[in-house]
């Protein structure tokens, strides 16, 4: 049997129409709310990613403020421009695109963004806040990869979900949210030892390393829910992820696709973080 292939550019739509309300609600309210991308340097690839984020807010009533600086750009100049950004009133969300050049300290400009304002939930404080079931605002993939899951109706009490890759971005803050939703939880690294065996104990299985075909239509359990992150293009701008798909949807009971899975959702759920923080601050307004 083949899977039922889990839509993340659907779902995304369906999503991005309740935001385009509420940013609207907003606007009318006089809170417009706005997100600031910051890149630093000139990868294509984030190129791409930067411009999908802008192009996305657009569409949906957002102000969107991007600012692009060259590769040299100091650490120093860095820490000024979000220093700026954390006191303007306009904007209700910062992301800095990372990874940034080698010579800045991605830790020190992380920290250095107001936890209000932080949209990927990359700082110690949103972090710990998520750890301990308060979480403020949720990371941007793994919130998305969590309404893929919610959009089949999946029973995670009890379900046993395994996610490969242990990142600071996707896998630590992914096995919270699964966590708190009742799954136990096996996070697999790339120390992990015969990784074949634990995949395949998987009722969901998340894939999330950056590495090309990793898993492969043997490592998963027949029937299992197959969320693959990774996505990367290749010199050549062939799209290559972290799950063999054509074959490893001839297994899974649900899988989702890339392009048009996951990707799409993290930059919803990147819309519905700054419209959350803007309604935050309409309402703190109010008090
Ligand atoms: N502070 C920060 N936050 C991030 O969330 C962040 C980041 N830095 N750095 C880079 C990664 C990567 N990322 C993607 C988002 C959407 C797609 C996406 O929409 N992909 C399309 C395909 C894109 C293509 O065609 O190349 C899809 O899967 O359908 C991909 C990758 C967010 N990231």
């Amino acid at each position: 049997m083949t899977a039922q292939i889990i839509n993340g550019n659907e779902l995304a739509k369906e999503v991005r129409e309740d935001i385009a309300a509420r940013a609207a609600k907003l606007t009318a309210a006089g809170e417009l709310p706005g997100l600031a991308v910051i890149l630093v340097g000139d990868s294509p690839a984030s190129m791409v990613y930067v411009l999908n984020k802008e192009r996305a807010c657009k569409a949906n009533g957002i102000r969107s403020i991007l600012e692009k600086y060259d590769a040299d750009f100091s650490e120093a100049e860095l820490l000024e421009r979000i220093r700026v950004l954390n006191e303007d009133p306009s904007v209700h969300g910062i992301l800095v695109q990372l990874p940034l050049p080698d010579h800045i300290d991605g830790r020190k400009v992380i920290e250095a963004i107001d936890p209000e304002k932080d949209m990927d939930c990359f700082t110690v404080v949103n972090t710990g806040l998520l750890m301990t079931g308060q979480p403020r605002i949720k990371p941007c993939t793994p919130y998305g990869v969590m309404k893929m899951l919610e959009s089949i109706d999946y029973p995670l009490r009890g379900a046993h979900a395994v996610i490969v890759g242990a990142s600071n971005i996707v896998g630590k803050p992914m096995s919270m949210l699964l966590l708190q939703a009742g799954a136990t939880v096996t996070i697999c690294n790339s120390k992990t030892r015969d990784l074949g065996h634990h995949t395949r104990l998987a009722d969901v299985l998340i894939a999330a390393t950056g590495k090309r075909n990793i898993i492969t239509a043997d490592m998963v359990k027949p029937g299992a829910v197959v969320i693959d992150v990774g996505v990367e293009r290749d010199e050549n701008g062939k799209l290559w992820s972290d799950v063999d798909f054509p074959n490893a949807k001839e297994v899974a009971g649900y899988i989702s696709p890339v392009p048009g899975g996951v990707g799409p959702m993290t930059i919803t759920m990147l819309l519905l973080n700054t419209i959350e923080a803007a309604e935050r601050r309409l309402e703190a307004k109010k008090k």
